[in-house]
């Protein structure tokens, strides 16, 4: 098991993380719900190290890849050249992800800036899932993408996902159902 055990984490003078512990089943998914303003994302950022506990223990998560609610691409390079600078992969490797996930050709050429909200979200999606890794932390990773993309996006995820330790954050129910999610954890009711 992956797992947090009695996280504390403050943000200014907030209390954010009250003694949290949780456990997440290794290789499967965990879709964790809650919420706005709980703490899911403060959960994310401690767990790949960006912001720290003040206390508290992780284990399992020594090099996770994360999908952030905000996109966080370089945005004078393609697509493919921002998923293979991050992931490691071959620009190739990354466009055939990247028409997988319902890009046009013709979208291949573009620099990251002048990408589509949702298109751009789907470049985070194709970056963190071809980043090789113990963990993947998805934050609200489907959010805002139409039906028939969505359908896509959720395919690409489930192949790619490679039985590694996932935190699915999502306020959608479907989410958890499509990917299987293992256990689903409600913040609330576990900090
Ligand atoms: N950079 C920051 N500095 C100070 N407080 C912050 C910062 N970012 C978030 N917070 C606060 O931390 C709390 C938890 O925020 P967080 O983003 O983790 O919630 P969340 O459960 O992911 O919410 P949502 O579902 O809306 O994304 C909120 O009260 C928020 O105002």
């Amino acid at each position: 098991m992956a797992s947090v055990h009695n996280l504390i984490v403050k943000r200014g003078e907030a209390e954010i993380l009250k003694n949290f512990s949780a456990e997440f089943p290794e290789h499967q998914v965990t879709a964790v719900s809650g919420r706005s303003g709980c703490g899911k994302t403060t959960l994310l950022s401690v767990l790949l190290n960006l912001l720290p506990a003040d206390s508290g223990e992780i284990h399992g998560f020594q090099k996770p890849s994360a999908v952030f609610q905000e996109d966080r691409l370089l945005p004078y390079l393609t697509a493919a050249k921002n998923i293979s600078v991050a992931a490691g992969c071959t620009e190739t490797a990354a466009e055939k992800a990247l028409l997988q996930v319902g890009f046009d050709p013709e979208d291949l050429k573009k620099n990251a800036v002048q990408l589509s909200g949702g298109m751009a979200r789907r470049v985070s999606i194709v970056r963190a899932m071809l980043t090789s890794g113990d963990a993947v932390l998805l934050d609200e990773p489907f959010k805002g993408l139409d039906d028939l993309t969505r359908e896509k996006v959720m395919q690409f995820v489930k192949e790619n996902l490679k039985n590694r330790t996932t935190i699915l954050v999502t306020h959608d129910p479907r989410d958890a159902k499509d990917l299987a999610a293992a256990k689903i954890i409600e913040m609330e009711t576990e900090k």
